[in-house]
């Protein structure tokens, strides 16, 4: 998943990587976060899997980062849904808040490793097992599309 929005549930808990004294040198106390993945970054990633052939594997969402470490409730899964959460995860939030603050271009990409479950006559759970499993399955899908966008970005693209 090629990451649109996020929602950072840990900062409505007051949790936030830029609580503290405030370096000024590295970005502005209250900074923006409605541009935080950048438009352009995010074409490019589309446009990179469609000419590699995995239009069908690659979408667009939002991604809510939670504290975790255990993966969520069924009733967590309806809630996030219903807000218009697309995938979930414990990390990259925190990244992508630092590097927005200090006005770096980012791109946010996620893989999607395992089905929320959400029927309470679901016999599925979530396991690190078939996380860890989903990755080493994508890992030469990943390199491709890594490796090939890393080509196209411009050079100083970070350069405003
Ligand atoms: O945060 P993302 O990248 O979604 O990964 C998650 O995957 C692991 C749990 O399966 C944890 O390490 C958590 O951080
Ligand atoms: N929930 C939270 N984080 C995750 C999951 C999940 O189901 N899968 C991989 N990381």
């Amino acid at each position: 998943m090629v990451i649109l929005d996020h929602i950072n549930m840990p900062g409505f808990a007051g949790h936030n990587p830029l609580s503290g004294p405030k370096e000024e040198q590295f970005g502005p106390r209250f900074p923006p976060m409605s541009d935080a993945y950048d438009k352009d970054l995010r074409k490019l990633a589309l446009a990179v899997g469609q000419e590699l052939g995995f239009a069908e594997k690659i979408r667009e969402g939002v991604y809510c980062c939670l504290g975790g470490p255990n993966f969520e409730t069924i009733a967590e899964c309806r809630m996030l849904n219903s807000l218009g959460v697309d995938a979930v995860g414990m990390s990259t939030v925190p990244e992508v808040i630092v590097a927005g603050h200090c006005g770096l271009r980012v791109l946010g990409m996620s893989l999607v490793t395992n089905k929320a479950v959400m029927d309470y006559n679901s016999e599925a759970t979530a396991s690190q097992d078939e996380v860890l499993q989903a990755g080493k399955d994508s890992a030469r899908f990943l390199e491709k599309l890594i490796a090939l966008l890393v080509q196209r970005i411009e050079p100083n693209n970070n350069v405003s």
